[in-house]
């Protein structure tokens, strides 16, 4: 496990984010952050704001949000799901994840992740974009899936690592990006600033 701990030499990482999946997927390439920092910002996107150039500024709002001392590292990410212009975000509710999920059934929609990392006054970032195709999504099938509830809480209704995933038969891009945070992106922009991912894993 590469400890990214403030002290060894290396900065010490803050994951800027309350998304479990975040952590989860830097866990996977042995990467444990030394803090948990979420960002609370407005997700409002600006009039007629492109869905790419809305991903980039929030995940690069959240990283000038978070506060950090000179010897720490912030990482931060925004996930979007764009349907032509249209961008979907977190749902308020049930109606508007059945929204979502009637929008994107029989079509492809992109999955836009952008993740930034901010170190001593210098911000980088980056964007991937991921194109997922659903099938077309019954409403009884629709009606079934709302329940289970895994729509709360994520961009677009759905998550592809959940029960969504019988919905998706084909994506071109970044699974990871797709849940969360693009991993070969991710540590890159890590590696940049002497946080090395162990590609062995965070294995039992
Ligand atoms: C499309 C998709 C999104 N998601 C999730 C990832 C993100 O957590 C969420 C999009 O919301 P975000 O605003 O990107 O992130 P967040 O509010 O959950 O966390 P934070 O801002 O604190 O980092 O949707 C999945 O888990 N699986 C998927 O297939």
């Amino acid at each position: 496990m590469a400890l990214a701990e403030t002290g060894s030499g290396r900065p010490g990482l803050v994951l800027g984010s309350a998304s479990p999946r975040r952590l989860d997927l830097l866990a996977q390439i042995g990467i444990k952050p030394a803090a948990l920092r979420p960002a609370d910002i407005d997700e409002t996107p600006l009039k007629a704001e492109l869905p790419r150039d809305y991903v980039t500024r929030m995940a690069l709002e959240k990283a000038n949000a978070i506060e950090a001392d000179a010897d720490e590292a912030v990482l931060t990410a925004d996930t979007t799901v764009s349907v032509g212009r249209r961008i979907l975000g977190k749902p308020q509710d049930r109606d508007e994840a059945a929204e979502f999920m009637r929008l994107m059934s029989g079509r492809r929609h992109k999955v836009l992740t952008s993740v930034a990392l901010s170190y001593r006054g210098k911000v980088r970032s980056r964007l991937v974009e991921t194109t997922v195709r659903m099938r077309n999504v019954t409403e009884a099938e629709l009606a079934a899936y709302l329940d289970v509830g895994d729509w709360h809480g994520k961009a677009g209704a759905y998550a592809i690592q959940g029960a969504a995933a019988v919905f998706i038969p084909w994506i071109q891009g970044s699974f990871s990006a797709v849940v969360g945070l693009p991993l070969a992106e991710t540590a890159s922009l890590l590696a940049s600033i002497g946080i090395v991912a162990n590609t062995e894993g965070d294995r039992p």
